[in-house]
């Protein structure tokens, strides 16, 4: 077993990033500083949580990974199958018992977010579309998270709206961009249902949407800290432009998609820093 594959399976960039973007939505539902404690516990909940959820993916989706993902910590052997599902275990019950010494609406937000990312990797990854919304929930309730973590929503609910839509528009690209591993394994995602060509019809509508919904929060006077959004939407219209007209680009889109994310992560906390500036 190679001790660093504990920390690569948890992907932890994902689960950094998602746990600012927890902090992010208490700063600007609570519009100014929460407690320190507090910021901490919601960030360490949201990141357990995505990291669990990623080990537990990694564990259901060893047969699928062999194919797409040869080099992930189990198809490689770094770790076995089965200690990667108790590690998994291990850390939903930190996260949950972390969450415990929040306000209780936080803490059953978590149980249920936590049963998400579990249902996803045993049951709703192969199903059309179904799959693609759950991961983009998760992704978008992360700021509500935080919010509820502070006893307000406020702009965080805007954040919600954009980080929803930007997933899912990711999610199938990643789709048509694993087609063929997902093909011989029977999967049933929206590229293999509808074909490619529809699916980056879909996968760049939501990108559009995402776009005008970033404007949202200009609406409510946030500050010129959110000007970074412009290269936000410039990123998103040009991956989205490119899968529409031809969706073997989706790769490359998608992680276009994944830079745009976290320039606007910074840009919403900017933005809130600033506002009425
Ligand atoms: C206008 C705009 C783009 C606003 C962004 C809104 C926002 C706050 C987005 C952040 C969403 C978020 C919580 C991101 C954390 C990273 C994460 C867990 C994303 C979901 O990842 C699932 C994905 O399938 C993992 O695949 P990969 O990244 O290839 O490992
Ligand atoms: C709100 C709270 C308390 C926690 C949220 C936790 C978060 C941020 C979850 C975000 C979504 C997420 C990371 C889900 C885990 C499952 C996952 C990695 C989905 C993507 O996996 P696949 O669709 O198999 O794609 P790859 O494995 O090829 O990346
Ligand atoms: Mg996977």
């Amino acid at each position: 077993m190679e001790s660093k594959a504990f920390i690569e399976i948890m992907r932890p960039h994902n689960c950094i990033l998602a746990g600012i973007v927890g902090i992010l939505g208490a700063l600007v539902a609570y519009e100014g500083i929460p407690r320190i404690n507090k910021l901490a516990l919601i960030f360490l909940v949201v990141y357990f949580g995505c990291s669990a959820g990623n080990t537990i993916n990694d564990y259901f989706d060893y047969e699928i990974d062999r194919i797409n993902r040869p080099k992930r910590p189990i198809p490689r052997g770094a770790i076995p199958r089965n200690v990667a599902l108790y590690y998994a275990l291990i850390q939903y019950l930190i996260g949950i018992i972390l969450a415990y010494f929040l306000r209780v609406e936080a803490f059953l937000f978590a149980l249920g977010a936590y049963a998400l990312t579990f249902l996803y990797a045993w049951k709703l990854k192969p199903l059309p579309f179904v799959g693609n919304l759950a991961v983009a929930t998760l992704t978008g309730v992360t700021p509500i998270y935080g919010a509820v973590g502070v006893g307000r929503i406020g702009l965080a609910g805007y954040l919600a709206i954009c980080a929803f839509l930007v997933n899912v528009a990711r999610e199938i690209m990643k789709d048509i961009e694993d087609v063929e591993g997902d093909r011989k394994m029977g999967a049933k995602t929206l590229p293999i249902i509808l074909g490619e060509k529809k699916a980056g019809i879909i996968a760049s509508a939501f990108g559009f949407a995402t776009v005008i919904a970033s404007f949202l929060p200009v609406k409510v006077g946030i500050g010129l800290g959110y000007a970074p959004m412009v290269i936000v939407d410039a990123m998103i219209l040009k991956a989205s432009i490119d899968v529409l007209r031809d969706p073997r680009k989706a790769s490359k889109a998608q992680k276009s998609l994944k830079m745009a994310t976290f320039i606007a992560v910074i840009s919403f906390l900017l933005g809130a820093l600033t506002k009425g500036v």
